[in-house]
C-alpha cells in the first residue's frame, strides 16, 4: 500500500479516523430543530467539498473520463478505492437523472448494465449461414461438423431451436424455400411431410396458394402462422386428392372412367366383344356405348357413379332392404336391370338380352340396325305412319295384335300385360322415352332398372302412372280406338276397377284396403326371389361365355 500518513481519512483499529473528536451528545429536541438540520447539511456539504478537493489533489481532475482516469491506487486502501468509484458513480447518476427529468427520453447508459450475449434480430453477415445451419441441424440431423457451423465466430453466442429469430427464419425457409428444404429432408423424414412439400412446390398448390412467392430470404414466419399454413396445406392437399379422385371415378357425360375402360378391355380380351365404337346416347343416369364382334352388336350401359343423378330414384327403392346404403345403390342398379331383363328375356318379351354385368356396367344386346340405334317412340316422325301402323305399334305395347314364333313357341307382343302377368313386373317408368322402335316396327322396351316386383306395396300406383303415360302419348300421335285407363288397368291386372271414376283414387283405396294382399303368384319375398332366379341363371351359364349364349 502507498504511504498514507497524511491521509485525513485514515482510520484507526476501532474504525474511527485518527484524531477524530467524539461527537457531543445531542438532545432529541435539538435533533428535531431546523437549525440543527441546516447545520448538519452544511457540515456534510463542507466535508464533501473537502473530500473532493482531496481526491483532486491525489488523482487529478475528476472530470477526466473513466478510461483516462489514472487509477493510482498508491496510498489508498481498497475501501477508499471503492468509495472513490462509488462517488464517481453517484455524480454521473445525478447528471443522468437531471437529463432524464428534463426530457421525456429515458437514458439508460449501457455501461452500467451488464452486456448480454443474446442475439438481437439485427441482420448480420452471418445470418444466412446461421439460418441455414440451424435449419439443417434441426431437420436433417446434422453431423458434428455442421453443428460447429451453427455458431458464428466471435463471442460465445448461443442459440437454440426455440429462439424466435431462428425458428421464424426456419419457418419461412420451410414454407418459401421449398427446394432447399426438400433436398435436405429427402434423406430422413417421413413421407407425409415430403408429400406436403412436394405438393407445396407443385404448380397446383402455387396456383391456389398466394404464399409460395419464391425464396423469401431473411423473412420470418412465427410458429402460429407457420402451423396454420401447414394445416391449410394439408387440408388443401386432401381436398385436391378427393377432387381428383372424384373426377377420375365419376362417369361423365361424354366419357367413361378408368375403371370402366379397364373392364371393357377385359371383356374384349375374354372375347365378349371385339371393339367398343362410341357412345349411342347419354341418359340421366347412364352413358350407353356401342360395341360389336364379328357376329352382332352390343349396347353397354355405364351407370353414372355420382349420387346426384340417383336422388329421384329413392321412391323405387325406399321399401327395399337392399338399398339402404345409397352408394351401394349405384352398383345395384346395373345388377337390378340385369335381373329384370333376365326375367323378361326368359319370357321372350321384346327387350335387350342381358349379357354381362359387373359393378356399374351392363352389357346387353343392341336394338337397332347397322350400328344405328333404334329410335325412341318419342323421336319417331309419326307423320309418315298411317293410322293402321300407329295402331299396330300401340297394340304391341298393350294388346294382342301379333303372334310371332320364337323357338317354336307362339309369342304375342303385349309388353305391359305380359310384363305384369308373366314376369311379375311393373316397369314403373314406362313412356315413349323407354320404348324403341326397332326395324320392322317392332317395339322393344328398355331401361328396366327401376322395374318392380308385384310385391312392392306401391306397384299399382306406378302401373297407373305407366298407363297414363302410354295412353296420353298414343292419344297425342293420333292412335285410334284407345281404351280408357280403367279398361287397360283391368286388362293388365285382372282387377275390377270402376269405369268413369278416377283410377288413381280407386287404386289408392284398393291398396289401403288390401295391404296384405300379395299380387304375385309366388308368395316368397321378392328380393329373395330375384336373387334366387339370378343365381340360378348364373349357375346355368357358369363356364359358358354369356355372349355365346345370346348370339
Ligand atoms: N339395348 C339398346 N340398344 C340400343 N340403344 C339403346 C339400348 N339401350 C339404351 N339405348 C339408347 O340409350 C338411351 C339411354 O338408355 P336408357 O334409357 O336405358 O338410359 P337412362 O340413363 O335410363 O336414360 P333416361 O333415364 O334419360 O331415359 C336410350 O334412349 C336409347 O336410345
Amino acid at each position: 500500500m502507498a504511504n498514507c500518513d497524511n491521509n485525513p481519512w485514515k482510520k484507526n483499529a476501532w474504525g474511527k479516523k485518527e484524531g477524530e473528536v467524539e461527537e457531543p451528545i445531542v438532545s432529541f429536541v435539538d435533533v428535531m430543530s431546523e437549525e440543527f438540520i441546516e447545520d448538519m447539511s452544511l457540515q456534510e456539504k463542507l466535508e464533501d467539498e473537502r473530500y473532493i478537493k482531496h481526491i483532486e489533489q491525489v488523482y487529478g481532475d475528476s472530470s477526466t473520463s473513466e478510461e483516462q482516469l489514472p487509477i493510482n491506487t498508491e496510498g489508498m486502501t481498497d475501501e477508499e478505492v471503492a468509495l472513490a468509484l462509488q462517488r464517481q458513480f453517484d455524480r454521473e447518476y445525478d447528471v443522468a437523472l437531471a437529463v432524464a427529468t428534463s426530457s421525456s427520453v429515458h437514458i439508460a447508459p449501457d455501461r452500467y448494465h451488464p452486456k448480454t450475449l443474446q442475439e438481437t434480430d439485427s441482420e448480420d453477415e452471418d445470418d444466412d449461414a446461421l439460418r441455414q445451419a440451424a435449419t439443417n441441424m434441426l431437420y436433417a440431423k446434422l453431423d458434428a461438423d455442421d453443428a460447429a457451423r451453427l455458431r458464428p465466430e466471435g463471442p460465445s453466442t448461443s442459440r437454440t431451436k426455440h429462439d424466435t429469430g431462428v425458428s421464424g427464419r426456419r419457418n419461412a425457409d420451410k414454407t418459401f424455400n421449398v427446394s432447399f428444404y426438400t433436398k435436405r429432408r429427402d434423406r430422413t423424414l417421413n413421407t407425409k411431410i415430403l408429400k406436403l412439400q412436394r405438393y407445396i412446390s407443385s404448380s397446383s398448390f402455387q396456383d391456389r396458394n398466394p404464399l409460395p412467392t419464391g425464396d423469401m430470404v431473411n423473412d420470418k414466419l412465427n410458429n402460429k402462422v407457420y402451423n396454420r399454413l401447414m394445416a391449410f396445406g394439408k387440408s388443401e392437399t386432401k381436398r385436391q386428392m378427393r377432387h381428383k379422385d372424384k373426377e377420375e371415378k365419376a362417369t361423365m357425360e361424354t366419357s367413361v372412367d378408368s375403371d370402366t375402360r379397364l373392364l371393357l378391355l377385359k371383356w374384349i380380351n375374354q372375347g365378349v366383344f371385339d371393339s367398343v365404337n362410341g357412345i349411342i346416347a347419354t341418359g340421366k343416369e347412364s352413358a350407353v356405348l356401342h360395341a360389336q364382334n364379328s357376329v352382332t352388336s352390343f349396347a353397354i350401359k355405364v351407370y353414372k357413379t355420382t349420387l346426384s343423378e340417383f336422388k329421384n330414384r329413392s321412391e323405387y327403392v325406399k321399401d327395399d332392404f337392399r338399398f339402404k346404403n345409397p352408394r351401394a345403390v349405384l352398383k345395384i342398379w346395373a345388377e337390378r336391370e340385369h335381373m329384370n331383363l333376365s326375367r323378361m328375356a326368359k319370357k321372350h318379351l321384346p327387350c335387350p338380352q342381358p349379357i354381362e354385368v359387373r359393378k356399374n356396367i351392363l352389357v346387353m344386346s343392341f336394338i337397332g340396325d347397322s350400328g344405328l340405334a333404334a329410335p325412341r317412340l318419342k323421336n319417331v316422325d309419326w307423320d309418315f305412319f298411317i293410322d293402321e301402323e300407329v295402331k299396330e305399334v300401340y297394340d304391341q305395347v298393350q294388346a294382342a295384335s301379333e303372334l310371332i314364333i320364337v323357338n317354336k313357341k307362339l309369342i304375342n307382343f303385349q309388353i305391359m300385360i305380359r310384363m305384369y302377368k308373366e314376369c311379375d313386373l311393373v316397369h314403373a317408368d314406362l313412356s315413349e322415352f323407354n320404348l324403341l322402335l326397332a326395324p320392322g316396327n317392332k317395339v322393344h322396351v328398355i331401361d328396366v332398372s327401376q322395374a318392380m316386383d308385384l310385391s312392392h306395396p306401391r306397384c299399382l300406383q306406378f302401373l297407373t302412372r305407366d298407363i297414363h303415360n302410354i295412353l296420353s302419348f298414343f292419344n297425342k300421335i293420333g292412335s285410334p280406338n284407345l281404351p280408357t285407363d280403367v279398361t287397360l288397368f283391368n286388362m293388365i291386372t285382372d282387377l275390377e276397377m270402376v269405369e268413369n271414376e278416377d283410377l288413381l283414387v280407386q287404386v289408392e283405396q284398393f291398396s289401403e284396403e288390401n295391404r296384405s294382399v300379395d299380387l304375385r303368384h309366388d308368395k316368397s319375398r321378392p328380393a329373395d326371389m330375384e336373387l334366387k332366379k339370378y343365381n340360378e341363371e348364373k349357375k346355368a351359364n357358369r363356364g359358358v361365355s354369356p355372349a355365346r349364349e345370346y348370339n
